[in-house]
């Protein structure tokens, strides 16, 4: 494939009329275990003293995830491409060379093997070497978990303003992704720090600050890996038509799933039984004892998305636009309802009462939230994505030398 040159329409030093000369772009790649996105992000730096602004950004995403492409590399990083070309259209052409683009990965390749991961990666990175944008050493890989939470919890408090002027009041952040699940926040309290395992807490430097966030991503904790633990299925060698069965489902049921490149046969269960209480019990089984519990984060209120924000939209506990805000036990009062009338939800996913009942479970007994604790569910803050791919990209520019 040729490579864009970029055409002489102006004299090197000199900017379309419109396009500001302190304007510059980001394009960064989320490849989660569910889906493939692109963020394309606009950004105006006014002074050297002030934050860059984030001034728009494009966003598109393709299902399944690269990891769904385990043993076809090549068309995997078709769907990248698709993506990328929009960012041909998006970027003005004076600036593509100085516009960075880079794919991180998150739980989805974390779970497969090296070999496999290593060839999805090595496609990508050839489309991107094809693309005309500034291609950065290191510009396709799989993200550390606790990068994750950190990076998303620098564009929740950047587009909440929490990270510019004084008397910073920073919120921390739940992300439930479908291999993995993060949980970041800012401790305040000297005693968080003291009863908290080292490798739980990690110094971040951005915008000229030092941050020390207490950040963890739970491998295997996100909603799907988590249906596959609660079925027993996860991380097993699954013999051909070996059947699942739990609680959560609904009692007839017997279906098929594919997930991370795996067929998985799972149903009801026919003659026990079903419901809520047995369901509960279930999924407690998958994550009693596994996570630790910061005693602050009890009483404080956090920002939720992912599937936290997908499940609560399904049920009608928020609006799917405009988000909303909910009490912990507000997914377990939808979670009894739906489990204990499966048959009035048919029209759902089958899993919807397992995957209430494990959001209510990782909440309460995982985290140790209280019943009223407060959660915040937004996709978007100011028309931009609440994703770490913004934070990703702040980093990103910053180690570019591009803001300051
Ligand atoms: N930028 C985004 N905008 C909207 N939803 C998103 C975004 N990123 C992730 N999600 C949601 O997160 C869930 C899955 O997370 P995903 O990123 O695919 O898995 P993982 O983080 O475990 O790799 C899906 O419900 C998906 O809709
Ligand atoms: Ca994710």
């Amino acid at each position: 494939m040729r490579r864009r040159e970029r055409p002489d329409f102006f004299p090197p030093n000199v900017c379309p009329i419109n396009a500001k000369a302190n304007t510059f772009y980001g394009i960064m790649f989320d490849a989660g275990s569910t889906g493939t996105r692109i963020h394309i992000y606009t950004f105006v730096q006014k002074s050297p003293e002030d934050l860059p602004e984030v001034e728009g950004e494009i966003f598109e995403s393709v299902k399944p995830g690269l990891s769904a492409y385990a043993d076809q590399p090549e068309k995997g990083a078709e769907s990248v491409k698709t993506l990328l070309d929009m960012a041909i259209d998006a970027v003005p052409p004076h600036l593509w060379k100085k516009t960075p683009v880079v794919l991180k990965a998150t739980a989805g390749l974390r779970l497969l093997s090296e070999e496999k991961a290593e060839a999805l990666l090595s496609e990508v990175k050839e489309v991107f070497e094809e693309s005309p944008f500034l291609v950065p050493e290191d510009s396709v890989g799989i993200m550390d978990g606790s990068h994750e939470g950190i990076l998303a919890w620098i564009t929740v408090n950047f587009l909440t303003g929490q990270l510019s002027g004084q008397n910073q009041q920073t919120v921390g952040i739940l992300d439930l992704g479908g291999a993995s699940t993060q949980i970041t926040f800012l401790p305040r309290f000297e005693e968080t720090l003291k009863e908290t395992p080292g490798d739980f807490l990690t110094s971040f430097e951005m915008f000229n600050k030092t941050y020390k966030l207490y950040t963890h991503s739970y491998l295997g904790f996100g909603l799907k890996a988590a249906r596959l633990a609660t079925l027993g299925a996860f991380n097993m060698e699954v013999v051909d038509g070996q059947m699942f069965r739990s609680s959560c489902l609904p009692k007839q049921l017997e279906a098929e799933w594919h997930f991370g490149g795996v067929k998985y046969r799972y149903g009801g269960n026919k003659e026990g039984e079903t419901g809520f209480k047995p369901c509960y019990l279930e999924v407690l089984k998958v994550v009693k004892g596994k996570l630790h519990q910061p005693e602050e984060i009890r009483g404080s209120s956090f920002y939720a998305f992912s599937y936290y924000y997908d499940r609560a939209a399904d049920t009608n506990l928020i609006d799917y636009e405009r988000g909303g805000v909910l009490e912990v036990r507000d997914f377990e009062r939808k979670a009894k309802e739906v489990c204990d009338n499966m048959e009035r939800y048919n029209s759902a996913s089958p899993f919807l009462c397992m995957d209430l009942t494990y959001i209510t479970v990782l909440l309460k007994e995982g985290f140790g939230f209280r019943d009223n604790t407060v959660l915040q569910l937004t996709k978007k803050v100011n028309d931009i994505e609440t994703s770490w791919t913004l934070g990703a990209t702040f980093y990103l520019l910053q180690s570019l030398g591009m803001t300051y």
